[in-house]
């Protein structure tokens, strides 16, 4: 097989700049952000602005391996399969977050529910579509176990785990 060479499209700029303090999934977190798309790819744009959701691909630039098992932040006690988590230590370190469109002026987008960190290099944009990425009926695997709302997942950051971990512990 021959390798696969990506080059970016543009930049993903967000409040966080620590994997600790970032959020471990977008979704309810208000955490605001923008792309940076680069001006070569500007027309690319055209239409994205009547889209409420997008799907960002990207390059987890700051992964600190490529494991083939790890344990999932929700679920500390034991090492899953890296294709069945979200972790970003992965063999291929692409992530993928559905973040919300607030705005669009020239090559900037403005955007909500960001789990991503500052100066992302961003790989490809495709817009959220209902008919197309909404399934209803789904099984979720070891994440149905792991009592989200209980452990405030849906806001969680890593930091904010270990120390509800940490309290509950000292109970
Ligand atoms: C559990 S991952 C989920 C990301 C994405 N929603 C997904 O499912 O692929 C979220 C974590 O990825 C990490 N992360 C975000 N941007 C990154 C980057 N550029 N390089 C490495 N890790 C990153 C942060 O630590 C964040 O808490």
């Amino acid at each position: 097989m021959t390798d696969i060479i990506f080059k970016p499209i543009g930049i993903i700029h967000s409040e966080h700049t620590v994997h600790e303090d970032t959020p471990i999934q977008g979704i309810f977190n208000p955490s605001r952000g923008q792309i940076e798309v680069f001006k070569e790819f500007e027309e690319g744009l055209r239409d994205i602005e009547s889209f409420s959701h997008l799907i960002l691909l990207y390059h987890f630039d700051r992964a600190t391996g490529k494991n083939l098992t790890q344990k999932p932040f929700l679920d500390g006690e034991k090492e899953r399969g890296i294709f069945a988590i979200r972790h970003f230590n992965r063999p291929n370190p692409i992530g993928l977050s559905i973040v919300k469109l607030l705005d669009v002026h020239d090559n900037i987008l403005e955007i909500e529910q960001v789990d991503i960190l500052d100066g992302t290099p961003l790989i490809d944009i495709k817009p959220y579509v209902h008919q197309f990425d909404h399934r209803e009926e789904v099984e979720n695997g070891w994440v149905d176990n792991t009592h989200m709302d209980d452990i405030g997942a849906w806001n969680a950051t890593p930091k904010g785990l270990r120390d509800k971990e940490r309290t509950n512990r000292e109970k």
